[in-house]
């Protein structure tokens, strides 16, 4: 069975090969686009992937295109979005639950988060109450490097989990999202401790998206930059298991730290490496993922009595970096009184 309506919110790096998989299920599919909303509705998307084959091309008769949720609500006629899959961003003072909203018809719709970062949810719980909301870990490196242009590698796994609603069908909302892309080049997996598989995936991105946003470097590049770059990574590692397991998430261990670092991250090296999504944020000055990344994970520390000073470190860092990109004038620095003058009005 075919979820018959899915309203895709951002069709970027992640969003565009979701596109294409639900294009590949013969979804109808609404893309909801912003700065590639032209290239969206005159050309289409163009995917080059390791994993799916290169030079895919996704026209416009395959989905519709809006600019908005609202605009989506108003050409669905009052057939409602069976499942919304929201690939943006997760950035501060965004609440996308709202902006998502006239798209969602209570009790009904799903909600997807294909999203990085930890305690991302609430929000969406909050908002929709009686509606199924999944929470999904993805592994899925993929750049968007020219509006509609996508680079993808030669993974794509999806952890897919229920976050408590009052809904009943989560499970089988679920269920049917898997079995109606997995035929169509999904490779997705019900997952029922979802939040476990949330700090597994900070095992990556915790290290690899600041260390590599701070550095310009592609993240095998950051490997071989120096005989201490390693023992960098091992150093945040050993802190995202520690603070994994004061949360009780037992099975976030040094040895599948080291798994992931050996297993996923060193096979690459001797090719060009992966761009972790930060360091694609920062290359062309939009705002990265700082506090579902780092942020929560320091508060929390701070809360148990964590000693996290690396992950400190890095949030520091980050957010100065963050604070930078958005404030300072062009080949200028931030300056502290821009700094203040932005934050009093933001
Ligand atoms: N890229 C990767 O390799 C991976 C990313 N992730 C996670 O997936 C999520 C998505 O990342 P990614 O795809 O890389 O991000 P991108 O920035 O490439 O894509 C996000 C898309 O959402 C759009 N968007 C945001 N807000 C709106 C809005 N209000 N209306 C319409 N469109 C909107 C953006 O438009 P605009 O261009 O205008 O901002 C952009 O096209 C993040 O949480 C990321 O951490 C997870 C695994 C791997
Ligand atoms: C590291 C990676 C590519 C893993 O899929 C990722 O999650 C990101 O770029 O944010």
């Amino acid at each position: 069975m075919a979820p018959s309506k899915v309203l895709l919110f951002g069709s970027g790096a992640v969003g565009t090969i979701y596109l294409h998989v639900l294009v590949q299920a013969n979804s109808n599919v609404t893309a909801v686009c912003r700065s590639n909303y032209d290239a969206a509705k005159t050309e289409g998307f163009h995917i080059d992937s390791g994993l799916y084959g290169k030079g895919i091309h996704i026209p416009p008769s395959k989905y519709q295109v809006v600019k908005t949720p609202t605009e989506a609500a108003e050409i669905s006629k009052n057939e409602p979005f069976d499942y919304i899959l929201v690939c943006s961003k997760v950035l501060p003072d965004l609440e996308t639950s709202k902006t998502i909203a006239p798209a969602v018809t209570e009790g009904h719709t799903t909600i997807v988060l294909i999203q990085n970062g930890i305690d991302i949810e609430q929000e969406y719980a909050s908002r929709f109450p009686t509606n199924p909301l999944l929470t999904c870990v993805a592994y899925i490196p993929t750049t968007q490097t020219s509006p509609g242009y996508i680079t993808h590698g030669d993974v794509n796994i999806l952890e897919v989990g229920p976050f408590p609603t009052k809904s009943t069908r989560t499970k089988e909302a679920a269920e049917t999202l898997i079995s109606t892309l997995n035929p169509a080049g999904g490779n997705l997996k019900y997952v029922e401790k979802i939040q476990e598989k949330r700090r597994f995936k900070l095992l990556l991105n915790a290290p690899w998206n600041p260390i590599c946003a701070l550095t310009l470097c592609r993240d095998v590049a950051f490997l071989g930059s120096s005989d201490f770059a390693e023992d960098v990574i091992k150093g945040v590692l050993s802190e995202v298991v520690k603070l994994s397991q004061a949360q009780g998430f037992e099975s976030v261990t040094d040895e599948a730290a080291e798994k992931m670092l050996e297993g996923m991250v060193k096979p690459r090296i001797g090719t060009i490496g992966i761009e972790p999504s930060m360091l694609v944020d920062v290359l062309w000055n939009r705002r990265m993922e700082v506090e579902v990344i780092l942020g929560n994970p320091v508060k929390i520390a701070k809360r148990l009595g964590v000693d996290v000073p690396r992950m400190e470190m890095l949030y520091a860092l980050t957010k100065a970096l963050d604070d930078a990109n958005r404030w300072r004038q062009p080949g200028q620095a931030l300056t502290g009184t821009a700094l203040k003058d932005e934050k009093s009005s933001s």
